[in-house]
């Protein structure tokens, strides 16, 4: 795939140490992108039925629609440099099928599609961090981190220590990863054990209804419940220990050798490992744009009347702590239209390869963390990574779309699979 384009063009901020933030940026002109592929006669015919163009998802889900990639997107095959056509950009950010990350991350992520029918998933821009899409209120700030909250003593790593640092009391006064840079055992555990849940006095979750109800009379539902979850707090920019701390694993991004792919059966793309993954490994945070819960609650629905969905999660793990959040402090993380590898990982029910943890980087306050997957077990190269979305398949307004789980286990949640 060729790109012609031309470079941003800047301001001349250099030698500043204020930077001033008004530079021009000239989006690259679309009428200079072309894409060349294998002509159409030449690609092996999609498998699965068309609407529309092309859908990587089973005719029962309504996705945006991925475009047709050259042939080298299955497995290991190259498309010869004869038989080329020249075609307009596809609608929306192109894929490299040789690293869907576009170079964001440590590692290459190939898309691996082994039907051998030409298709990509859709497109949307990857992004390796999360960023504010417009009325999120994430409260950034080194003001706000407080001595209890940082090591700025600490030098190093603070792993090798013989006392845990400040940063530790998160996880009672132990840290929570080993000097390999796993999960201790007895965290992971407890991470995985059946969680509480703790109930909002008046929900975010259900308010955003209201709020945008049409009915005058219409009541707040009670709250369905948040699992408690634990977090692991992780040291930062206000520490005063190295990079390479051993306390400091999901800030330094992905670093396992990871595949998307187009799954066999009908749960379209998903991710899996591209080499043996140890227990308690760390995969990838959850990416997208950060919004509030009234953004998403409107953005689903235009979305479900486009009969497209989403791909959000809630940052409800610290909701308990106020008895009615302010609507800017209810978050969530959407990575629909921006987001990373992991709105690729497809949902499993109860036994799931891959654990949630809530992850404190950079804001005390837990209105803001970082949903980060790790192994719940040992994983086999080319072995699909699952997550528990946690849904409930009986309540049709949850954000996630209840789709009909086809995830394989024998604990299975969706009653339509009895
Ligand atoms: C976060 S996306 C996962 C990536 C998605 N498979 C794709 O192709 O982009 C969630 C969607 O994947 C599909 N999915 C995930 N897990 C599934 C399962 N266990 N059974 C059926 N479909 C599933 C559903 O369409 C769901 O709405």
């Amino acid at each position: 795939v060729f790109f012609f384009q031309n470079p941003p063009a800047y301001n001349d901020a250099h030698n500043k140490s204020i930077i001033e933030l008004d530079y021009t940026y000239s989006e690259p002109r679309e009428s200079g992108m072309l894409q060349i592929v294998p002509a159409m006669d030449f690609l092996p015919k999609p498998s699965v039925p068309n609407q529309a163009g092309s859908s990587c998802m089973p005719p029962n889900n309504s996705m945006i629609h991925g475009g047709i990639c050259p042939s080298s997107a299955t497995a290991g095959e190259q498309s010869s440099s004869s038989n080329m056509l020249v075609i307009a950009k596809p609608k929306g950010p192109a894929h490299d099928v040789n690293d869907i990350t576009k170079g964001e991350e440590h590692v290459r992520i190939p898309i691996i599609n082994e039907g051998g029918n030409g298709i990509l998933p859709p497109p949307f821009h990857y992004i390796p961090r999360n960023i504010t899409f417009q009325n999120a209120y994430v409260s950034l700030s080194l003001a706000r981190i407080g001595d209890d909250n940082c090591c700025s003593d600490c030098f190093g790593d603070c792993l090798a220590e013989p006392i845990p640092c400040a940063c530790a009391a998160e996880t009672g006064g132990d840290f929570a990863y080993t000097r390999d840079g796993l999960l201790k055992e007895e965290f992971l555990n407890s991470c995985l054990s059946v969680l509480p849940k703790f109930y909002c006095k008046i929900c975010s979750r259900e308010r955003v209804k209201i709020v945008n109800s049409e009915s005058p009379n219409a009541k707040v539902n009670p709250c369905k419940g948040h699992p408690i979850r634990k977090f692991i707090k992780e040291c930062w920019s206000k520490c005063g220990c190295a990079r390479n701390c051993g306390n400091r694993v999901v800030q330094r991004g992905i670093s396992r050798h990871l595949q998307v792919f187009l799954t066999p059966g009908e749960k379209g793309w998903g991710l899996r490992a591209a080499e043996e993954l140890p227990w308690g490994a760390f995969i990838c945070e959850y990416v997208g744009e950060i919004l509030t819960n009234n953004e998403l609650y409107e953005r689903n629905n235009q979305m479900v009347s486009n009969g497209k969905h989403t791909y959000p999660t809630l940052l409800d793990a610290d909701w308990v702590t106020e008895d009615v959040l302010e609507d800017d402090h209810a978050l969530c993380l959407d990575g629909t239209f921006y987001g990373n590898v992991a709105r690729f990982i497809n949902h499993r029910c109860s036994d799931a390869n891959l654990i949630v943890i809530p992850v404190e980087i950079e804001t005390p306050d837990h209105h803001y963390y970082h949903p980060a997957f790790f192994t719940t077990r040992q994983i086999k190269p080319f072995e699909e990574l699952i997550w528990d979305y946690g849904l409930d398949f009986d309540d049709v307004n949850h954000p996630v779309e209840a789709f009909k789980c086809c995830c394989g286990s024998e604990f299975c949640q969706d009653k339509r699979n009895i």
